[in-house]
């Protein structure tokens, strides 16, 4: 066996990575604040601001110690360093999605193929706010929104189909795809990113 064939015998085969429902669940209260697997109140799975609102209507207005309010205020804006919320924790793993797919090769091999499909089956599995994971995994499944891997334009531009669905979900502006690479690889023809 060549050092190339036992590195192939570790790696799953893109055949082995079946997509399985995300780790950790919870459940959604009827105010619409979602819990965690722990029965509280999910930080990367609610924004600071809807929890804010959300506490300032069970109390009235008055802030109460339960476990809701011990996470519910926006964290005090002369801290930078609070715990991400839905949003925060979004922005930064689309940053690390497209760096991605901007810098997955522009033929890739067999194995970099069946890594990312990995990566992205795992992701969606343990990502941090779980109906966030439920709703990519699901979407994922369908077949016709599999991770295209074949090159790296097809991945950069099955990214931003992908984040496209998230920000329709959440009634957002979609993306235009035709600048996924500025955006995320080359920078802006205006130069303001050189
Ligand atoms: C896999 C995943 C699932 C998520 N699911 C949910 C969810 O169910 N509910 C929820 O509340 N939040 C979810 N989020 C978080 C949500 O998508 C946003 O990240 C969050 O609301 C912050 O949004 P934003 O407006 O700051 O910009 P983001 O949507 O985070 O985008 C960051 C930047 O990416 C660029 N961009 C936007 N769209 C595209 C695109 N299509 N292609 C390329 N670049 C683009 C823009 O320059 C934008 O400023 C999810 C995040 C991820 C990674």
């Amino acid at each position: 066996m060549t050092s190339k064939d036992s590195e192939s015998a570790d790696r799953p085969s893109e055949t082995t990575v079946l997509p399985q429902p995300p780790a950790h669940k919870g459940t959604i209260t009827k105010s619409g604040i979602i819990l965690g697997p722990d029965g509280k109140p999910c930080r990367s799975c609610n924004s600071y601001r809807d929890m804010a609102n959300m506490s300032a209507l069970l109390t009235g207005g008055k802030a109460k110690s339960t476990a809701l309010s011990k996470v519910t205020s926006p964290p005090p804006s002369e801290r930078t360093d609070c715990p991400p919320d839905v949003e925060q924790l979004g922005r930064s793993t689309w940053t690390l999605l497209h760096s991605l797919s901007a810098t997955y090769p522009e033929s890739p091999t067999p194995s970099q193929k069946s890594d990312m499909k990995s990566f992205l089956s795992i992701l969606s599995r343990v990502y941090p706010c779980w109906v966030c994971a439920e709703d990519f995994s699901s979407w994922m499944k369908q077949p016709s929104n599999s991770p295209q891997l074949d090159n790296q334009e097809d991945f950069g531009r099955w990214m931003c189909k992908a984040h496209n669905e998230v920000n329709k979900k959440l009634g957002k502006p979609e993306f235009d795809c035709n600048f996924w690479k500025e955006r995320w690889k080359d920078g802006w023809k205006d130069g303001r990113c050189d």
